[in-house]
């Protein structure tokens, strides 16, 4: 989304259009690490010496190495972007005018993603064992991430969105006085929405996860579900999802909401002026 116009950035339908699309990036970054075995050599600290004196992972090495570039060509100036590791060195390209969509606010919940990317997910869509590819899965590991973060921190867009409706803006001040966090999350909580979503993400991920025939049969394995040896399993997608997107995309939603009317009537009064 090109977050540099403000016309409709906060539509509601718009916003679920981008993580429709994400879903797909997902996936398809979770079809690609999962081709190669778990590389748990990958994920440990003080396997590999590093010319800085760095003491961490080879995949924390690599992921800060990577979001020193990204951040010097500005990366993660753009309110959809954030980074897992720090410090990190100012951008060489001039400074974005980015218009005021979001509330200020440093909400980043990626050591949590990061944390259940490693703990549930790697385990779950590779193979054990150690295949040497430890670039290329890195590689892969870095894609996911940093899909999985920026899906999760649209949640930020989304609630915007929500505490905008005018239909509900009342109710999400009332709540978010009241530091009522189930409240908030209740009323952000579309039940239709994640039912549906579960749903399209199996369909999407027993497509994607399969080869077609030339005729575009989908080639399904002989097992009973239809997927022993497909490139990755739908249960796992949609328990992934279930288990872990939607809730830290929903958390990060009522964090969010929780800071939205910190200094806001300063900011309403200035724009009154
Ligand atoms: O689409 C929304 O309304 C969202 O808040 C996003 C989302 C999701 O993570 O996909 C989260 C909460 C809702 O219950 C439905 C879906």
């Amino acid at each position: 989304m090109n977050l540099l116009k403000k016309d409709n950035a906060l539509s509601l339908a718009r916003l679920r259009d981008v993580l429709i699309r994400l879903e797909d990036t997902i996936i398809f970054a979770l079809i690609e690490r999962a081709q190669f075995a778990l590389n748990e050599c990958t994920y440990q600290p003080g396997v590999y010496e590093y010319e800085d004196g760095y003491k961490g992972s080879f995949l924390g090495y690599f992921l800060h190495e990577m979001e020193k570039v990204h951040s010097r060509v500005r990366r993660y100036t753009s309110p959809d972007e954030y980074p897992f590791t720090s410090p990190l060195p100012e951008p060489i390209l001039p400074t974005l005018d980015f218009p005021p969509i979001l509330h200020p606010n440093n909400i980043n919940v990626n050591k949590d993603i990061m944390d259940r990317y490693l703990q549930d997910i790697v385990p779950k869509i590779c193979t054990p064992g150690d295949d040497l590819n430890y670039g290329s899965s890195a590689t892969r590991d870095v894609e996911c991430l940093q899909a999985l973060s920026k899906r999760i921190h649209y949640g930020k867009f989304i609630a915007e969105s929500k505490f905008q409706d005018p239909a509900q803006q009342e109710t999400y001040i009332r709540l978010i006085k009241a530091k009522d966090r189930e409240g908030i999350m209740e009323l952000l909580t579309n039940r239709t929405v994640e039912a549906a979503l579960l749903r399209r993400l199996r369909r999407k991920a027993m497509i994607y996860g399969h080869d077609i025939t030339e005729k575009g049969d989908i080639i399904l394995d002989d097992d009973q579900n239809g997927n022993v040896s497909s490139k990755i399993h739908a249960d796992v997608v949609v328990d992934l999802y279930e288990r872990f997107v939607i809730p830290l995309t929903k958390e990060v939603e009522v964090d969010y909401l929780l800071k939205r009317l910190d200094g806001w009537q300063a900011s309403e009064d200035t724009k009154a002026e």
